[in-house]
């Protein structure tokens, strides 16, 4: 299962914002069945992910591999790398410049380079589930299912405002990564997911609440492993989502796409609630048949799509 990131160059590529980079640096990585041998599977990595899905740094282990809910010995699993994820070679020089519809062109860009006409699905969960809504607003036949787990085609102004908190502190704080991480931790998670983790224990080493020792100890995993342009771009991307801004109604666009669409919502996640997956859904099969909605019942919140596995296999296992 381990293989390394394979790059290519997309040339003249324009941002939605005007911006023209002559080339752009995109990697990916294939696991599982050889391209053009079986089904495809895009897995649109997250806010601090990257396209190693599974293998040793794997951060969907749980889900794919063989025999897993998403079968390696079934299926080819493909996944890029957003350009200034870090992971790769590729350098963005201002991320203001991308938003997640960017990304999302990019993307289809490497399908084309690739030769692949359709892909089996296409799966991710946040920011990764925002990158899978662009894509199927901008090629709606692009794929067979769409399954945004933990996400929704838009960012809400609560989102934005958290995300323009991270901002904030990852442009002034001077020690950016761990207390943006620290926030973000908060976001991810909910008062009852951390009564039941910590029950207000103490850390007797440290001597400051467990809590405070988890949310420390987090900081330092990322700030070990995650470059701050990193964070900044992703943090944009997040923030950015709209498969409607600057285009025509939800409607329009929606009714496009050719996929079968699985809403897959958490009903405990702060960040793109219950209630907005259930108002999409609403929407949506006022004019299409071929839409549905599942819920991960957890008090773990946005982080839930990394958590409960068992519950994700029960709602992925007809598709897959
Ligand atoms: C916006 C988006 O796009 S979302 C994508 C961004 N989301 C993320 O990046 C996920 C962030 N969350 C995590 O990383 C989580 O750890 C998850 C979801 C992967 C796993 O959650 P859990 O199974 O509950 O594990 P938990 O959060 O407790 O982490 C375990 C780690 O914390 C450590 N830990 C647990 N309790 C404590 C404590 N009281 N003090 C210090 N460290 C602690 C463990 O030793 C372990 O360390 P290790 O990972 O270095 O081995």
């Amino acid at each position: 299962m381990e293989n390394k990131p394979t790059s290519i160059t997309l040339q003249n590529f324009t941002t939605e914002s005007g911006v023209f980079y002559a080339a752009l640096n995109l990697s990916f990585q294939v696991f599982g069945l050889e391209l053009h041998t079986a089904p495809i599977v895009l897995v649109n990595h997250a806010l601090t992910g990257n396209s190693q899905v599974v293998g040793s740094t794997g951060w969907w282990n749980d889900l794919i591999g063989a025999n897993k809910t998403i079968d390696t010995t079934k299926y080819t699993i493909l996944a890029f790398n957003v350009p200034g994820n870090g992971f790769d070679d590729a350098i963005i020089e201002n991320y203001l410049d991308f938003t997640t519809r960017d990304i999302a062109r990019i993307f289809i860009e490497g399908i084309n380079f690739l030769e692949i006409k359709k892909t089996y699905a296409v799966i991710g969960g946040s920011v990764g589930g925002g990158i899978a809504w662009e894509m199927v607003a901008l090629e709606p036949k692009i794929t067979q299912h769409l399954i945004p787990i933990a996400t929704d085609w838009k960012s809400t102004d609560w989102l934005i405002a958290n995300c323009f908190l991270q901002e904030q502190i990852l442009n002034n704080s001077s020690k950016p990564i761990e207390d943006a991480r620290t926030h973000a931790m908060l976001c991810y998670r909910t008062p009852e997911s951390f009564a039941s983790k910590f029950q207000r224990t103490t850390n007797e080493e440290l001597a400051i609440f467990n809590v405070e020792s988890w949310l420390l100890h987090h900081g330092e995993k990322l700030q070990k492993r995650f470059q701050i342009s990193s964070y900044k771009m992703m943090n944009q991307l997040l923030k950015t989502i709209d498969i409607t801004r600057n285009r025509d109604s939800f409607e329009e666009i929606t009714s496009k796409i050719e996929a079968d669409i699985h809403i897959i919502g958490i009903n405990s996640d702060l960040f793109f609630t219950a209630n907005e997956n259930i108002a999409t859904y609403e929407e949506l099969k006022k004019y299409k048949n071929n839409v549905t909605y599942q819920e991960i019942v957890s008090i773990h919140g946005h982080d839930a799509f990394l958590i409960e596995y068992k519950q994700l296999h029960n709602l992925l296992q007809d598709i897959f």
